[in-house]
């Protein structure tokens, strides 16, 4: 019978961003957290007789070849081929797409770590997770992340991570209805790159003493996706009423922490209907690696 796997692809929430300055190449250094919530794509996959690796779900604006799950499931076969001198056998790969695509919730870059992790098991690659933190991060910033599983304070592009306790609560999440360009917010004229740096016991502290979850930091992002696409702006000023609202990522979600599930539910009942609302709680831990 031939092997079948489904497997969850996490969101990620941005619990702070900020910009502290620019590489040579163009990307922009960062201090964040991320944090893993228990609101994923689906991921099935199953071994084929040829070695072709397949999407067999449409993704609309998303070709297959420039999918990042084909890309990193190519990556990874041409990484096993090199190693063991053996072709592992190819694979359909379908998806229940449930994040928003350019929603700040790293849907691609989670659909890519899963594929590799998935992969490596099925096909016996025998990459370590570092290795395969290395093999991402060139597809995505926030790929080693998925990888990693854990909450994290990083830097770097992203990629330099550390685990760190993050607030053990709920997340209420409003998709506004737009898709915001990753590019657009990092290239624009607006956009402040100096924040200065701070320190990850700072982030620690902040969430040990708080009786109530207002966040650290800020999002350094925010102001300019609120800017070009103004449902970011509409969607934190409506959230903010009940909390500390902020974007997660380049856009365009905007989440608040709650203590409980009754008290999101209750807001969750008065979000307009003009977006989509939903709840999510908080994961310690990457579900394929539990
Ligand atoms: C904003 C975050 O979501 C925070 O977690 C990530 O840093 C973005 O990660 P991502 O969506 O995987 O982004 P990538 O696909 O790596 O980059 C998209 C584009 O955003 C810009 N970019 C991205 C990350 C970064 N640290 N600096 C940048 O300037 C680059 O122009 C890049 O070409
Ligand atoms: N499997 C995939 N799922 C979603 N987007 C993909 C995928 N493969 C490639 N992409 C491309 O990546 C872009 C960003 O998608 P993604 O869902 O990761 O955005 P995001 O949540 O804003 O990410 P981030 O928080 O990392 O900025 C999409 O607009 C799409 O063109």
């Amino acid at each position: 019978m031939r092997q079948l796997l489904d497997c969850p692809a996490p969101a990620k929430l941005n619990l702070f961003l900020h910009v502290t300055g620019r590489r040579a190449d163009g990307y922009h250094l960062l201090q964040t957290a991320f944090q893993l919530i228990d609101r994923s794509d689906l991921l099935h996959f199953t071994l084929r007789d040829d070695d072709a690796i397949c999407r067999v779900t449409d993704v609309p604006g998303v070709p297959e070849e420039s999918d990042l799950i084909v890309r990193a499931a190519r990556l990874l076969q041409a990484e096993v081929i090199r190693r063991t001198g053996r072709t592992p056998p190819g694979v359909d790969i379908a998806i229940d797409k449930i994040l928003p695509m350019g929603g700040g919730l790293g849907g691609g870059s989670s659909d890519a770590a899963t594929t590799l992790m998935a992969l490596n098991t099925l096909w016996q690659g025998g990459l370590s997770q570092q290795e395969l933190m290395d093999m991402g991060l060139p597809l995505g910033a926030d790929i080693p992340f998925f990888l990693f599983g854990r909450t994290a304070f990083a830097e770097g592009v992203g990629e330099a991570l550390h685990e760190v306790d993050g607030p053990d609560c709920w997340y209420l999440v409003i998709e506004p209805g737009v898709s915001v360009p990753t590019a657009k917010i990092f290239s624009s004229e607006h956009l402040t790159r100096d924040t200065p740096l701070v320190i990850m016991a700072d982030f620690s502290r902040h969430y040990a003493k708080r009786s109530q979850l207002g966040g650290f930091g800020k999002n350094d992002l925010q102001q300019v996706a609120s800017r070009l696409f103004p449902p970011v702006a509409e969607a934190v000023e409506w959230l903010g009423a009940y909390g500390d609202a902020r974007m997660t990522g380049s856009g365009a979600c905007v989440f608040c922490a709650f203590d409980s599930e009754e008290q999101v539910d209750a807001v969750l009942a008065k979000v307009p209907a003009a977006w989509n609302g939903w709840k999510a709680k908080a994961l310690e831990r990457h579900p394929m690696l539990s």
